[in-house]
């Protein structure tokens, strides 16, 4: 181990070769790891995520998604590891890293006495945009999101799914480069659900980076343009679905139409077996 950085830059050679498709990916993870107790959540997860990508993270519950999701944008410290967002080292320069992020956490942290559009006013002076161009996003966040009649009601009488819609609006504000999102379908009509897909589409096609969790494998499948699969905070999986789909009709597993789902399900070891309650008769 090279604790100090001058002797890693004398010792590797490469650091340079390393450091310029560091800054090139939307996303790196260097051995990040996160311990709880005597759990470790993330073990070890190295991940490189390029511009552009619209990149799926898949995973059972508790295989350590949210966890991921929180050391990469800043909410949650590494045991060890680091962080990458935009070239930009989040544990290190977190307010600069801050900026090229939008977040919409698992756990929304909104301003409940704030109505809706004051809470995207506030966003927006937050990451200082002009008083005109606040006005024009939030107008435009708030009509494709169908908030607009409820628009000046406070958050804490939202519904579930209008203050995700809301948490997603804000996290669009600043246009930031790389969107992260933590299940952001549930809880969302299937209407709001179109348009969340289209916005997010058009984001990747003019360049933002997205990485998502999602338990809807349909979405992810039919979305994403990579996917990883995390089990019991170790990455099992990573590749476009034909590449996995490749992978594991090699094995014999899977035919060759396999879908997201039955992949998904090979890949952390859930066998066809029946699954009833004994007491159901
Ligand atoms: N603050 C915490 N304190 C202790 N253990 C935690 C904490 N946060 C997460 N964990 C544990 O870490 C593991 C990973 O949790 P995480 O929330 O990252 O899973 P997830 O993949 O997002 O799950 P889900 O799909 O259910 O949301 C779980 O075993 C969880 O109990």
């Amino acid at each position: 181990m090279h604790s100090d950085p001058r002797q890693f830059a004398v010792a590797n050679p490469f650091r340079q070769e390393v450091e310029e498709w560091q800054r090139e990916a939307a996303i790196v993870t260097r051995d990040l790891v996160r311990v709880f107790g005597q759990k470790v959540a993330v073990n070890h997860l190295n991940l490189v995520v390029k511009r552009g990508e619209f990149f799926g993270f898949l995973g059972p519950n508790g295989a350590g998604k949210s966890t991921t999701i929180k050391m990469m944008v800043g909410l949650l410290r590494p045991t060890t590891g680091r962080v990458w967002v935009a070239g930009v080292d989040v544990w290190r320069e977190p307010l600069q890293a801050r900026r090229l992020m939008g977040v919409l956490p698992e756990q929304l942290n909104l301003y409940e006495r704030l109505t809706g559009r004051e809470f995207l006013t506030f966003t927006g002076h937050m990451y200082e945009l002009p008083k005109g161009e606040i006005e024009r996003r939030s107008s435009e966040l708030l009509r494709l999101l169908a908030l607009e009649e409820d628009a000046d009601k406070l958050i804490i009488d939202y519904s579930v799914g209008m203050r995700k819609k809301i948490a997603l609006a804000a996290a669009l504000i600043h246009n930031p480069q790389v969107l992260f999102l933590d299940e952001p379908f549930e809880g969302i009509d299937p209407v709001s659900s179109r348009v969340i897909r289209d916005i997010l589409q058009d984001l990747t096609r003019r360049g933002t980076t997205i990485f998502f969790s999602s338990h809807i494998m349909e979405l992810v499948e039919r979305l994403c343009s990579r996917v990883g699969i995390i089990n019991q905070g170790v990455l099992v999986a990573e590749g476009t679905l034909q590449e996995l789909r490749a992978r594991a009709s090699g094995t014999g597993d899977m035919p060759r139409d396999a879908t997201l789902e039955d992949i998904f399900l090979n890949v952390i070891g859930v066998r066809n077996e029946e699954h009833n309650l004994s007491w159901l008769e």
